[in-house]
């Protein structure tokens, strides 16, 4: 059998241990041929193609990006309309030219999404998923947010302070477009005082309320915000331009939310968008080791033939479940873990 692998979405740290895990096992000891398409779908479009073995990966498990490079171009030249058939019909054709007999897509929401239309088409795939949001449903965590709490985390310490030195307001804003995951986990490990997340709108005023009551009591405030986090009664916060995928970009609550603070509170603040830092460099041991079981068990499945799966974590077992658990609907922060930190803004 010869294996196709792609990425696509943004980059997560762990992506390199993930396709060094599938590789050793599935070239070493199922036999398997693979390859890796470079760019994602460009690189499938263009024939831009290198061959994975044991030497290809070597050293690859502590090394942060994606050595095949990842891109939001898309797979089908068209959107896949009824006829699954005659739109998977270029896509059979070109993995007939490369002599590839099935997928592995590593990716998020997106690429699972995508998996699952040429799983239902009869192509045979696996999905390798993906995110620092860690938005990906059907698995507890992907590989990637670990190592982005743990940037963010670190974040926070240090603006920590500098923030208590200036007895400034200091706020952070993190990654997280649909999902609060980074700004809860960074929060509690940093002890922020006020976290906020997409899921959950809260006013100027509140906000307020709590970086007074921390000033109050003698402290300085950390507020961790997610990009994707809207004031009550507002909108996101966009960049200029769209992501290759169309949307729009996110960013700079951070820098809205910091003045309206200091307005309603007088205290002095200061914001800070941590931005791509958090997903860059080498991934954590933990992203690691669950990347690179992601990819051992990604081979597993392509051995058992389990297509249409995703390789999950389940409590401490990587186990495979088909794709329609993982696309559909995010996973995004159940009321209970939010309403739990906010009890303690302030
Ligand atoms: N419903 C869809 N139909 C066709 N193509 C899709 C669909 N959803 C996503 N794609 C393609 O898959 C690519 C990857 O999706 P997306 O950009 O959402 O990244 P992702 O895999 O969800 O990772 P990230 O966590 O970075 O969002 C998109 O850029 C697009 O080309
Ligand atoms: O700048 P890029 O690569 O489009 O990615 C930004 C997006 O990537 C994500 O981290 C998801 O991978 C989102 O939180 C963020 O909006
Ligand atoms: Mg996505």
């Amino acid at each position: 059998m010869r294996i196709g692998v792609l990425c696509s979405g943004g980059d997560s740290p762990g992506m390199n241990a993930a396709i060094r895990g599938a590789v050793l096992r599935g070239v070493d000891v199922h036999g398997f041929e693979m390859v890796g398409f470079m760019d994602g779908w460009r690189g499938f479009h263009e024939g831009d193609l290198i061959e994975l073995d044991r030497t290809a990966v070597r050293g690859l498990s502590p090394l942060g990006g994606v050595v095949l490079g990842t891109s939001r171009v898309p797979p089908f030249e068209a959107p896949i309309g009824d006829d699954v058939e005659a739109g998977l019909a270029p896509i059979e054709a070109k993995m007939e030219q490369y002599g590839i007999d099935a997928f592995m897509l590593i990716g998020g929401n997106g690429t699972q999404t995508v998996a699952q239309i040429l799983s239902g088409g009869g192509i045979p795939v696996i999905g390798l998923p993906k995110t620092i949001d860690n938005d990906l449903s059907g698995t507890d965590f992907t590989f990637g947010f670990d190592t982005a709490v743990s940037i963010a985390a670190e974040a926070i310490d240090r603006l920590r302070t500098t923030g208590d030195s200036h007895r400034r307001c200091m706020v952070l804003e993190v990654m997280g477009r649909d999902a609060g995951w980074i700004a809860l986990h960074a929060g509690m490990a940093g002890g922020a005082q006020v976290s906020l997340i997409p899921e959950r709108p809260e006013s100027i005023e509140q906000v307020s309320e709590w970086v007074l009551s921390v000033r109050d009591r003698g402290r300085s405030s950390l507020v961790v915000v997610a990009e994707g986090f809207k004031l009550k009664g507002g909108e996101s916060v966009v960049r200029d331009g769209l992501d290759g995928y169309g949307r729009p970009r996110l960013g700079g609550v951070a820098e809205t939310l910091a003045p309206l603070i200091e307005q309603h509170t007088g205290i002095e603040t200061r914001a800070t968008v941590l931005g791509h830092v958090q997903r860059g460099g080498s991934p954590t041991a933990f992203d690691r080791v669950l990347a690179t079981r992601t990819g051992m068990a990604a081979a597993d499945a392509a051995r058992s033939g389990q297509w249409g799966t995703m390789a999950a974590l389940k409590g401490d077992r990587v186990e495979m479940v088909p794709l329609e658990e993982a696309v559909g609907r995010l996973k995004t922060v159940p009321v209970a873990r939010y309403e739990e930190v906010r009890l303690n803004f302030g």
